[in-house]
């Protein structure tokens, strides 16, 4: 499997096929620190990023903004002090898409503490 961090994400298309079970227990296992959550039925990436001042968690915020403006997919994200939650998932299907995982695999090489 190419790793998720060479791949580009793909158009977000209403009718895209979530991740399968099998898919799921494949992925996961490529981003182990990243946990899954369900909110309102959705099924989310989610990863909390430390930081030891808020400037540091608002710049690697800022990183991940870009980040998903050039993929064109977009995350959530909660910037506090000393820390930053990214949550992944995909609107359009209300679930995840392989491109989840590789935002998740991408935002993992921003940070750097
Ligand atoms: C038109 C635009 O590309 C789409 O609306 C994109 C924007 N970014 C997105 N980001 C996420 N996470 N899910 C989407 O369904 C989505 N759709």
């Amino acid at each position: 499997m190419e790793t998720l961090t060479q791949e580009k994400c793909e158009a977000c298309r209403a009718d895209a096929p979530k991740v399968s079970d099998q898919e799921l227990a494949e992925l996961i296992r490529a981003i182990p620190d990243w946990n899954i959550e369900v909110r309102d039925g959705i099924m989310q990436l989610e990863k909390v990023f430390p930081f030891k001042t808020f400037v540091a968690a608002l710049d690697f915020t800022n990183k991940v903004g870009i980040l998903a403006e050039d993929e064109g997919h977009h995350p959530a994200l909660l910037t506090e002090w000393g820390k930053t939650t990214v949550t992944w998932w995909s609107h359009k299907i209300k679930g995840l898409h392989r491109n989840d995982f590789i935002m998740a695999a991408k935002t993992d090489q921003l940070y750097s503490g």
